[in-house]
């Protein structure tokens, strides 16, 4: 039996793309979504990723995702919600929109997917199957100007514990809960400076410590209902 793919969401870039071509590198199959259209898919569907679009910003764009999902694969091996939007607090008119967006695609998405696609993971035959959230350290601390980032990443937190009770002991539910990870792309040196004083360890580590800490979940058959920090020390300062 052929095994299972590991669907990867938001995996186009950064943190997802990174673990999608260890994933495939360790010899999983991987699906990524990905919300729009550029070269760098390409390079992954030359390694056989199998890449299916997806915009989270409403339930009707969620749902049709999982219906393509379902036609594309029988079975999953595991989930890792990833696909996130780093948007700061809106003003005005635009709060509630913002708060509404990144409702959506860090708990809406998660929620529904893990619903609908619990069947893919129970018909996959091999002895372990996962659900991988991916929250942030300022769940648990808030954020000044990510208010509604940090609220829906604290759902998002939250919703592991429920569906870690709810599939144990068949599909094993966990979270991994980064900080500084990597810088974006218009981040100055200044910026950067101030990022890594807020760490105890003082880096920006790049992503394989992200997949290094996926690696430990999808390995690891006694791990359900954890966050993993993996924050550099950040609750020490
Ligand atoms: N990078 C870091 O240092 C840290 C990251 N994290 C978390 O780790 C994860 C990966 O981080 P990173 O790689 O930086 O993430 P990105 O900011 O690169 O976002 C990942 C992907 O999410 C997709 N996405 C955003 N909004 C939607 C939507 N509405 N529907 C569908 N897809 C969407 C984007 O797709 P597209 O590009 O196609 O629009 C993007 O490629 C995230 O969950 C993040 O919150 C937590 C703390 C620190
Ligand atoms: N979806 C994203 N979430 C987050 C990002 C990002 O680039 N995309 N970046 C961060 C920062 O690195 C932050 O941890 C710096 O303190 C947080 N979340």
């Amino acid at each position: 039996m052929s095994a299972s793919p590991i669907l990867i969401t938001g995996g186009a870039q950064r943190l997802g793309r990174h673990c999608a071509e260890r994933l495939v590198d360790d010899g999983h199959p991987v699906i990524v979504s990905y919300r729009r259209e550029r070269p760098e898919l390409e390079a992954l569907r030359s390694r056989g990723i199998v890449t299916l679009l997806a915009d989270f910003a409403t339930e009707a764009g969620i749902l049709d995702f999982i219906a393509r999902l379902k036609q594309q694969t029988p079975s999953l091996r595991a989930i890792v919600h990833n696909a996130s939007d780093w948007a700061p607090d809106g003003h005005d008119e635009t709060a509630g929109a913002t708060f509404e967006r990144l409702f959506r695609v860090h708990m809406l998405a998660p929620y529904l997917i893990n619903l609908h696609c619990r069947e893919l993971l129970e018909a996959c035959g091999e002895p372990q199957r996962d659900i991988v959230h991916m929250t942030d350290y300022v769940a648990r601390k808030g954020s000044k100007k990510h208010a509604a980032y940090a609220a829906t990443k604290a759902g998002l937190e939250n919703l592991t514990l429920s569906f870690a009770a709810l599939y144990a002991p068949r599909i094993q539910v966990n979270a991994i809960a980064p900080a500084l990870i990597m810088l974006g792309e218009d981040d100055d040196e200044t910026y950067a400076e101030q990022a890594r004083a807020k760490s105890a360890m003082g880096m920006v580590p790049g992503p394989g410590v992200i997949y290094q800490s996926l690696r430990y979940l999808l390995d690891n058959r006694y791990v359900t209902g954890i966050t993993l920090p993996v924050d550099g020390g950040r609750h020490l300062r």
